[in-house]
């Protein structure tokens, strides 16, 4: 059996103010670093330990792991990066407040631009301060791979090739791996894995800092997964996502 560990960064200073992130480089709250603490604490308390670890190119997944790895003793662990596993691109809504946004454009528009599996929020233009390609760690990117907007469709699309060709045979030789990521970047790993319609997704929201362990058999084929953690705090953490594009609660 195979055990596989999907962490998503701690809240971010965008988390906080409720807005939309996408690839905006924003740093963790000193409560997203807590986060990332208490993660280590309890991935150590499991006795986890750890071959490989990969992350975006984004610094609250990449704080998020160095923080987790410092408190479990591993900073040694070598490290991945990888523009593959970055947050979804959220287009023209970078920046913009979630319950502001549902405000203005209600909260059905909101649900479908955030959970619809194959819609697009409105998309930037390559002109725009936000455009990833002016951004030189993308530098040795194609157009074509620059994303101007993405659907968690398009996330899962450009994550898979990394998952299959890099990660895949890690795990299958026995490699004990980390993944640090973001909401959507490992909502589309776990749609992949767990076989998850595309209306079933849109239900699923995962919690900032809290890991979540995935047991594969052989085949890497899903045995079971759970979260470390108090349940009854993830559930809240899990329906407190679920809420924050909604205009009034
Ligand atoms: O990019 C963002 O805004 C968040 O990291 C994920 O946001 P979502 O839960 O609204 O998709």
């Amino acid at each position: 059996m195979k055990k596989l560990v999907l962490l998503r960064h701690g809240e971010s200073i965008w988390n906080k103010e409720n807005r939309f992130t996408g690839w905006t480089d924003v740093d963790l709250t000193p409560k997203g670093m807590e986060e990332a603490r208490s993660a280590g604490q309890i991935l150590r308390e499991n006795g986890f330990v750890f071959d490989i670890a990969y992350t975006s190119v984004l610094k609250r997944a990449i704080r998020t792991l160095w923080i987790t790895l410092d408190q479990m003793d591993q900073m040694w662990v070598p490290v991945n990066l990888t523009w593959r596993l970055n947050e979804r691109h959220y287009g023209a809504l970078q920046g913009l407040n979630k319950a502001e946004t549902a405000a203005r454009y209600g909260d059905k528009q909101v649900l479908l631009w955030r959970r619809g599996y194959d819609t697009q929020p409105p998309a930037l233009t390559n002109d725009d301060g936000r455009y990833p390609g002016f951004d030189l760690r993308y530098s040795h990117l194609t157009p074509e791979e620059i994303p101007l907007t993405e659907s968690l469709k398009d996330t899962v699309i450009r994550f898979l090739p990394y998952w299959d060709q890099t990660i895949v045979p890690q795990v299958k030789s026995g490699q004990r791996i980390i993944i640090v990521a973001h909401g959507n970047s490992l909502r589309a790993l776990i749609k992949y894995l767990d076989k998850v319609s595309d209306d079933a997704i849109v239900h699923y929201n995962i919690p900032t800092g809290v890991p979540l362990v995935y047991e594969l058999d052989d085949n890497l084929e899903p045995i079971r997964n759970y979260y470390l953690g108090n349940s009854a705090e993830i559930e809240e953490a899990m329906l407190a996502v679920t809420n924050q594009a909604k205009a009034h609660i």
